[in-house]
């Protein structure tokens, strides 16, 4: 895609989360999650590459120690349509018999939170509690519930903050949803 067209990407897009209302969540968020997990000594895993950015700020505003470190999965790959999960980089054999917090940008079917989770217990974590930016409100029930969640957004394509539109504009310190 030209600049030129990623530029009318975004100038016809919704603008769903303002900068200000992004910020004031993740403040909320980690407090929320430093008043749950006191005490706690987690692996917090990091699914990239959508939940770069959500970590980034995320991180820094927790109150307990934490081993950090990332996965990667993918559903979406530069899409707006979910498919089968590819795991590119899996957890490594430091969850076994830890707590583990993974943070990741949006949960949507929840098909991908889902699989993070089942591997995790099957890797013998020990508990898993969820972090998600986004929770898209779906028609359709979720196999799985977020412990966190920052915004719930509408069910339509978002981007920014973290989340591609196409690949693009994962820096975005706001949230947009595509037209159409
Ligand atoms: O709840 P679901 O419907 O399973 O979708 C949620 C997942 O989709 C996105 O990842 P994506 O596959 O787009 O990869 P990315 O993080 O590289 O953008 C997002 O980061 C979540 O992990
Ligand atoms: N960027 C992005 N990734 C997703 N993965 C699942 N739903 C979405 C979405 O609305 N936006």
């Amino acid at each position: 895609m030209k600049a030129s067209e990623a530029q009318a990407l975004l100038d016809g897009a919704d603008l769903i989360c303002s900068a200000e209302e992004v910020h004031i969540a993740v403040a909320r968020l980690a407090q929320e999650i430093s008043a749950e997990l006191k005490g706690e000594f987690p692996v917090v895993l990091s699914v990239m590459g959508g939940a770069a950015v959500f970590t980034g700020q995320l991180l820094p505003l927790l109150a307990f120690p934490l081993e950090f470190g990332a996965i990667e999965v993918t559903r979406y790959g530069n899409t707006t349509q979910g498919r089968e999960i590819t795991w590119r980089l899996a957890p490594r054999d430091n969850v076994r018999g830890r707590k583990v917090l993974v943070v990741d940008d949006i949960l949507d079917e929840g098909i991908t939170l889902a699989a993070i989770h089942a591997k995790l217990l099957e890797m013998g974590a020990e508990k898993v509690w969820s972090a998600v930016f986004a929770d898209k409100a779906i028609a359709k029930e979720k196999p799985i519930h977020a412990d966190f969640v920052g915004v719930t957004v509408p069910d339509r394509y978002v981007f920014g903050f973290g989340m591609d539109a196409y690949g693009l504009w994962r820096n975005l310190p706001a949230i947009y949803a595509l037209k159409g």
